[in-house]
């Protein structure tokens, strides 16, 4: 029998991990992949952190620039998610015992994204400067091996910035996978603490970016006015009035108008913060729902998308959604109109992604990250496996199998 050119790869059971800039806990996936292609999906859970942790991490993010490895907070914080990230894995692998896992993609928790053109302010001068850029995911991967007795890919964003990319985003590959065979150009639009597109051009050709704020400082601001962690259902902005004046003056900042690749941190918006001093709690939240939209729609893109799909917590809003429909020339629908798990999917992505890494195939693309050439990433660490012993001393806490709408 005459061997084919190509050597296959045999697909692989993947968990993958993303903790994101909500701060809201860690969504847990699992893949059947070859990094190239999905050939099963299985379960998925949210595993929520504990309100105190919540509050410890959003205080880190404001003292990350500053932070000592060593801190003392620091170290706390790290151990105590890898802990969440080790049941999150130990509970999936209970609800698949068919699909067992081989590998584990660990994302861990960003507390500081300052790439070369956030530190500098200035796309242009990224080349020149890209030695000064900085992202940092917190998480202790070989914690994370010893208690699952499994290997784990983390770092995935380092060799990127490194490379003089933005190091986010990382769901463009992934997303553009699962895209194949719809009619393009189409988007994906994930409204996390930050948002960010994905566009599948006419001609497959894949660019994205970060677009502004998603939920996250709508969340704040929910947090100020009424004590709750976000707008439940978009009911404060559906009190509200959108305060236009304030909205373009948000919209004047000049990342709206640079075009992609470009990513941001999740404090790069409070600047913006102030400007709605005095404004009330419904008209603020109404204005910063719109903010959201807007900063999609105003994002230059080559080509208008047929078709947006919406993943991320932010699709649970109904103020949200209807701001996007009514901002956005294309349909919008949420990605489980094509049977997607919005609530999964970047967990997902960062199993696909650990896979990928393993071959050394690119997890960036100068269209997606602005990275000069296609770049691999992502650390593999398998030191420290011990048998799986942390269930007689570590509790289970609450979680949730994430739902398939
Ligand atoms: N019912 C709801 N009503 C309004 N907002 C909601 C609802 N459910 C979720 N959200 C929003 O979704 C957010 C969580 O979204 P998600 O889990 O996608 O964030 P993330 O994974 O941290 O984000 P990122 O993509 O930035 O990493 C919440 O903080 C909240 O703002
Ligand atoms: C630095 C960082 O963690 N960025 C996140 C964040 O959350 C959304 C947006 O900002 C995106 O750039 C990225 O996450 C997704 C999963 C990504 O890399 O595609």
């Amino acid at each position: 029998m005459a061997l084919s050119g190509r050597v296959g790869f045999a697909p692989l059971n993947v968990i993958g991990l993303m903790s994101g800039t909500s701060l809201d806990g860690v969504d847990a996936a699992l893949l059947r992949t070859d990094g190239e292609r999905v050939l099963a999906h299985g379960p998925a859970l949210t595993h929520p952190y504990p309100p105190e942790l919540r509050a410890s991490l959003r205080a880190l993010l404001d003292r990350a620039a500053g932070l000592a490895p060593t801190d003392p907070d620091l170290l706390a914080a790290t151990r105590a998610l890898s802990l969440l990230h080790g049941e999150a894995v130990q509970q999936l692998r209970l609800l698949a015992p068919d699909m067992p896992a081989d590998l584990v993609g660990f994302h861990g928790q960003t507390i500081l994204h300052a790439p070369a053109s956030l530190v500098c302010g200035s796309a242009d001068a990224r080349g020149e400067i890209a030695a000064g850029g900085r992202t940092w995911q917190i998480g202790d991967a070989a914690l994370l091996s010893a208690m699952t007795d499994l290997p784990v890919i983390h770092d995935f964003r380092s060799a990127d910035v490194r490379a003089g990319g933005e190091g986010a985003p990382l769901a463009p590959l992934y997303h553009a996978a699962l895209l194949a065979g719809q009619a393009r150009p189409v988007a994906v639009l994930n409204l996390g603490g930050v948002a960010n597109l994905t566009l599948v051009q006419a001609n497959g050709d894949v660019l994205a970016c970060d677009t502004g704020p998603g939920n996250a400082l709508l969340d704040d601001w929910a947090m100020r006015h009424t004590g709750r962690p976000f707008d439940q259902d978009g009911a404060l902005a559906r009190a509200g009035r959108v305060d236009t004046a304030v909205l373009e003056a948000m919209l004047a900042h000049p990342f709206f108008a640079r075009p992609a690749p470009k990513s941001l941190d999740r404090l790069t918006f409070h600047a913006v913060l102030p400007l709605l001093e005095g404004v009330g709690a419904e008209d603020g939240a109404a204005t910063l729902t719109a903010l959201t939209a807007q900063a999609v729609a105003r994002t230059p893109l080559p080509e208008q998308p047929k078709a947006w799909f919406v993943c991320g917590g932010g699709r649970h809003n109904p103020a949200l959604m209807q701001a996007l429909a009514e901002a956005l020339p294309a349909p919008v629908q949420a990605v489980e109109a094509l049977g997607w798990k919005g609530d999964a999917l970047e967990a997902e992505c960062f199993g696909f992604l650990a896979v990928r890494s393993l071959r050394g195939l690119p997890l960036s693309l100068p269209t997606t990250t602005g990275v000069p050439a296609p770049q691999s990433g992502g650390r593999l660490t398998c030191g420290g496996i011990t048998p799986y012993a942390h269930a007689t001393w570590l509790p289970f806490t609450s979680w949730r199998e994430t739902a398939t709408e």
